[in-house]
């Protein structure tokens, strides 16, 4: 029997091999695909192709499991890759080659004339990127032996899902163990719709057709600020219109400030603790009702483009979770134990449909973990030890305790700070804006918390999170040989100073 499955399952992997034809004989060789695909039982049933999603498939797979992925968009890769990380930072990149150009290449003895912004080519390089990387996990996929199932999959039992295919039709396919890695979707807010045209979410905000002359970016938060700018570095003026006090309210304070000190440097506009009450699209561009968050006097703020980036929220629409039984709480996010399982057997989720930070490593991390527990092994996620960045020109990264999460917890604590202004690489390189925040245990020297703003805190931060992932003392950092010159080194310096001790300040 299994024997017979095997040669209908190679028999239509070959026909959709070699139906290159577009039309109807490519549409049947991939239902007859996906047909002979479902008609197994899998190990594992992963809905949705995400960061968590795709990387738990691959990881199940290179641990035996006979493992199938259902994703409904067409191209592997989620959010992160399709609308979100990927095509951010391309942007930022492209956004931030022209503004160097423009504002520092002369400092460094370059001289440009006639420069300008191709825009279509900008977005066609970002394309290009997305369209190579989502081909590469079909690769991955192909290379682990995951069947991949295009189409939108329903829970309609704790062991199978029907799949409304892409293509066409309906496939049924049956799990032993099923993970939900169905990812977020943009957070709308009262009164407002998203149109992608004049009032855009991130994925608008990816693919504008021209270069706007005014937006108005709704949430301070990370992609307020990464895609505010975007823009802004293109020559858009951005007013960001943020609810909270603070931009990123989960930043370290300090760095926090001098971060938007740095981006209002750079033109940005910040109105804060204001909450947009109204929109009125019906004239050219967009006009919104801006009132005190606590109340009070309301002003008129106009732009042709409005980003919506006030949050995301779970993505299960449509996925049958209430029929079977799954448990979500009140923000709709997918209730798990510490194995990653719901309270239905058998049913298991990851990413950012369940709590936690909605990051794509922490996706990947829970995808990981969760298969490791389906094949009987150990697996682990620290989630004090996520690191966050913001990928903003300086970037900002972080790990562990802001100093008022240490302050609050009673702990007593050394700061140790280091300015990038004294750092040589960064002074050698002319782009010494920013800092390195060290927070360790005043009685153990254990390192607690590290916040970076440097141009390439990114990288840097990792450094960080090996030292608290290890339990290092600042000492112990501050003792071993980086590298010279390079930004790292404001890290070890920073770690000298929670004894008072850098040497180069
Ligand atoms: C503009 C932007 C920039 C971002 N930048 C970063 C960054 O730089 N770094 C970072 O760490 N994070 C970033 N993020 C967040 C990151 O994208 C998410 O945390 C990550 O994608 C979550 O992974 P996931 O696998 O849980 O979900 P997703 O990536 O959302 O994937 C879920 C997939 O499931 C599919 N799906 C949903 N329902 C079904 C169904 N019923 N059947 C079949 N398929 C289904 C969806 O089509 C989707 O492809 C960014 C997000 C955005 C929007
Ligand atoms: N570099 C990265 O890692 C990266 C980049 C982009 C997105 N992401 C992830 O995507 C998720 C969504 O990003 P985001 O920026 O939309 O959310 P966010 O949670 O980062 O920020 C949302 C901001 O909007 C504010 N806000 C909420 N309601 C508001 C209102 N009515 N009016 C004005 N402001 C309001 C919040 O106070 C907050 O500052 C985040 O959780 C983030 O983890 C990560």
């Amino acid at each position: 029997m299994a024997l017979a499955i095997l040669a209908r399952r190679r028999a239509a992997e070959a026909v959709a091999r070699r139906a290159h034809a577009p039309g109807a004989a490519a549409l049947s060789a991939w239902r007859a695909y996906a047909a002979a695909a479902a008609a197994e039982e899998s190990d594992v049933v992963v809905v949705g192709g995400g960061p968590g999603g795709y990387v738990a498939a691959i990881k199940a797979a290179q641990l035996g499991l006979k493992t199938t992925c259902i994703e409904k968009r067409g191209t592997l890769g989620g959010t992160c890759l399709n609308v979100g990380c990927i095509p951010s930072k391309a942007l930022l990149h492209s956004s931030h080659m022209y503004h160097e150009a423009k504002t520092s290449f002369a400092h460094h003895g370059v001289k440009i004339s006639n420069l300008e912004v191709d825009l279509p080519a900008m977005m066609a390089q970002k394309d290009k990127a997305v369209a190579g990387l989502t081909k590469g996990i079909e690769g991955l996929f192909k290379k682990n032996k995951v069947t991949y199932v295009k189409g939108f999959g329903k829970l309609t039992s704790p062991s199978e899902v029907s799949v409304d295919l892409v293509d066409g039709g309906n496939t049924v396919v049956k799990g032993k163990n099923i993970i939900i890695a169905t990812g977020s979707d943009v957070k709308s807010l009262p009164g407002i719709t998203i149109d992608e045209k004049k009032i855009v979410s991130s994925t608008g905000a990816l693919c504008l057709s021209g270069i706007p002359k005014k937006m108005v970016v709704i949430g301070a938060g990370y992609i307020g600020l990464e895609m505010g700018s975007v823009w802004n570095r293109l020559g858009t003026e951005v007013t960001v219109v943020e609810f909270a006090p603070d931009i990123v309210p989960s930043m370290d304070g300090e760095i926090r400030k001098q971060f938007q000190r740095m981006l209002q440097k750079q033109k940005m506009k910040f109105m804060l603790k204001t909450k947009v009450v109204g929109v009125d699209t019906s004239g050219d561009g967009v006009k919104l009702t801006l009132e005190p968050a606590a109340g009070g006097e309301q002003s008129i703020l106009e732009a042709d483009i409005v980003l919506v980036s006030a949050g995301r929220t779970p993505y299960t629409a449509g996925l049958g979770l209430d029929a079977i039984g799954v448990e979500m709480d009140k923000a709709g996010r997918i209730l798990v134990d510490k194995r990653f399982m719901t309270n239905v057997s058998g049913v298991y989720a990851i990413g950012d449909a369940i709590p936690g930070p909605m990051l794509a490593h922490k996706a990947e991390e829970d995808g990981v973990a969760c298969v490791e527990f389906l094949a009987g092994k150990e697996g682990h996620v620290d989630y004090d030890l996520v690191p966050g960045v913001v990928y903003t020109h300086p970037e900002v990264a972080s790990v562990g305790k802001t100093e008022e999460q240490v302050k609050a917890s009673g702990i007593a604590y050394r700061v140790g700070k280091f300015p990038l202004m004294a750092n040589s690489r960064a002074k050698a390189i002319d782009d010494a804006e920013g800092m390195v925040k060290v927070v360790a245990d005043k009685e153990t020297d254990k390192i607690l918390g590290v916040h970076i703003m440097a141009q390439n805190a990114g990288e840097i931060i990792h450094e960080a999170v090996l030292a608290l992932q290890y339990g290092a003392s600042s000492e112990d950092v501050a003792r071993i040989c980086h590298a010279h010159p390079t930004v790292s080194e404001a890290l070890k310096e920073a770690c000298l100073q929670t004894h008072s001790k850098a040497i180069h300040i």
